[in-house]
C-alpha cells in the first residue's frame, strides 16, 4: 500500500552533512512553528510537490468540513490555518520564480515540513521529496524555521522601535576603499569564524572579541562575523559583543538572509553590512532587500558564484558591493580561478563601468593568492580560515599579505 511507503521514522539518507546535523534539522522541523494543523485531519498517502495540489488538498478539506466531516473535533479551518496555507503557497511560488532564474535552492521543502502529524497517535510521515538536496538548501530550510520563531518573539514593529535610538552605521565600503588606498592591497574583511560545515572547527579556543581586536590591530579594514549558530557555531551575541568592545572596524553580519526581517534584526544587533546570497535570493528579493539596506544605512554585500549569478546581479541597479565566492556553497568545491573567470572580458568591463567594488571571497591563503585576485580586479578580500587558525590572528594577516599592513 502506498501509505506504507511514506510512513516511517527514518532520518533522510542522502546528504553531504553529518548525521548529527541531519537529526538536529529533523528535530527543529519537528517543532516547526507552522506545523500545519490543516494537515492533521486527513491521512494523506501521497504528497505531491506542487502547490496546486496543496491547494486542492486544502479545498478538499474545506469541502469535507462543509459537508460534515468524520472527525468533528478537529474540523475547523481557522483564519490562522488559512494564513499558513497561504504562506506555503507563497513559498511554493517563490520556488518557481527562483527556478526560472536558474536558482537551484528551494526556499521551502516542496510539500511542507517533512514530518506530518496525523490523528491522535501523531504518526510521522516521512516524505522523501522533502530531503534537502545539498547543504545550502538544508541551511536555508532550517533558517526559515529559525526566523519564523525569532520573528514571533520580536515582530518587525518592535525591531523598528528599537532602531529609532540606534547609533548610526559605519561606512563599510568607505573603509574598504580607504584601506585599499592606504596599503596598496585589497582591503581586508577579516572573518570571525569558529567553524564551517566544510572545514569543521577551525579554532578550539574561540574568543570572538579577542580575535576581532587582533584583526583590527593587524590592519583589517572591516570584520565579518558569522551569526549562524547551527552550522557555523557563530552567534548574534558575538556580533553584539564585538560591536560593544570598542572595535572601530565596520561589521558585516554573515548570515543566510531569506527574509527582510533579518536585515532589521542585523541592524539592531550592531551590523553595518549584511550578506545577500544570489544562489538563494531571486532578483526581486535582491532588489527589495538592497533598498531596505539603504534605508537602514547597511551596506549590502551581494555574493555570486557563477556567471549566471553575476549577470543577474549586474542587471540590478544600485548594487555597489559584489563578492565572488571561490567556494561553491552547494558542493564545497573551491577554486580561486573563479574570481578571475567572473571578472574577465565584457563582464569585467561592465563591473568597472558601474563602479562596483569587488570582493574576492574564500580559500585565500598566501600572498600569491592575494596578488592573484587583486590582479583579477578585486579591491577587497574576505578571509576566514587562513587567519582565524593562527594563534595570533594579527600575525596571520601579516603572513597572508607577506607584509605588515597595520600602518
Ligand atoms: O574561510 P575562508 O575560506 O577564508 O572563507 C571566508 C568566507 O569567504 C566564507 O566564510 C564565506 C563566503 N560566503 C559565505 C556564505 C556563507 C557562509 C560562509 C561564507
Amino acid at each position: 500500500m502506498e501509505a506504507m511507503n511514506v510512513m516511517s521514522l527514518r532520518a533522510p539518507s542522502s546528504s553531504s552533512s553529518s548525521a548529527n546535523q541531519r537529526l538536529s534539522f529533523q528535530q527543529s522541523l519537528n517543532s516547526f512553528p507552522q506545523k500545519p494543523s490543516f494537515l492533521r485531519p486527513v491521512l494523506r498517502t501521497h504528497m505531491s510537490s506542487n502547490h496546486s495540489s496543496l491547494n486542492s488538498s486544502v479545498k478538499a478539506q474545506q469541502s469535507e468540513l462543509k459537508d460534515g466531516p468524520a472527525k468533528a473535533s478537529e474540523s475547523t479551518v481557522s483564519d490562522g490555518d488559512a494564513l499558513k496555507v497561504k504562506e506555503w503557497e507563497v513559498g511554493m511560488f517563490q520556488n518557481e520564480v527562483a527556478a526560472s532564474q536558474g536558482i537551484r535552492i528551494r526556499r521551502r521543502p516542496p510539500t511542507g515540513p517533512p514530518l506530518h502529524y496525523v490523528g491522535p497517535f501523531e504518526f510521522r510521515l516521512q516524505n522523501e521529496g522533502n530531503t534537502p538536496r545539498n547543504i545550502l538548501e538544508e541551511i536555508v530550510w532550517n533558517k526559515h524555521v529559525e526566523v519564523s520563531q525569532l520573528k514571533e518573539k520580536k515582530p518587525l514593529v518592535m525591531l523598528k522601535n528599537q532602531l529609532e535610538n540606534a547609533p548610526p552605521t559605519r561606512d563599510f565600503i568607505g573603509a574598504i576603499k580607504a584601506a585599499n588606498v592606504r596599503t596598496g592591497f585589497p582591503g581586508l574583511i577579516a572573518e570571525v569564524k569558529k567553524a564551517s560545515p566544510s572545514r569543521g572547527v577551525l579554532r578550539q579556543e574561540f574568543d570572538p572579541v579577542q580575535i576581532a581586536k587582533a584583526y583590527e590591530k593587524g590592519g583589517a579594514a572591516c570584520l565579518s562575523v558569522l551569526t549562524d549558530e547551527k552550522y557555523f557555531q557563530g552567534s548574534f551575541a558575538n556580533l553584539e559583543a564585538i560591536r560593544r568592545s570598542g572595535v572601530q572596524c565596520p561589521l558585516l553580519c554573515k548570515e543566510f538572509v531569506i527574509d527582510a526581517w533579518q536585515l532589521y534584526y542585523a541592524r539592531a544587533k550592531g551590523a553595518d553590512a549584511v550578506l545577500l546570497i544570489a544562489a538563494v535570493l531571486p532578483d526581486l528579493d535582491i532588489k527589495y532587500m538592497t533598498k531596505i539596506c539603504k534605508l537602514l544605512g547597511l551596506a549590502a554585500l551581494v555574493e555570486v558564484h557563477d556567471e549566471r549569478e553575476m549577470d543577474r546581479v549586474l542587471g540590478i541597479d544600485g548594487i555597489e558591493l559584489v563578492g565572488i565566492n571561490n567556494r561553491d556553497l552547494e558542493t564545497f568545491k573551491v577554486d580561486i580561478t573563479n574570481t578571475k573567470k567572473l571578472l574577465e572580458g565584457e563582464r569585467g568591463e561592465r563591473i568597472r563601468q558601474k563602479g562596483i567594488t569587488v570582493v574576492g571571497e574564500s580559500a585565500l591563503f598566501t600572498p600569491a593568492d592575494i596578488a592573484y585576485v587583486q590582479e583579477a580586479g578585486c579591491k577587497a578580500v574576505l578571509v576566514g580560515e587562513s587567519i582565524v587558525k593562527q594563534e595570533d590572528p594579527a600575525a596571520g594577516i601579516t603572513q597572508l599579505f607577506g607584509k605588515d599592513i597595520s600602518s
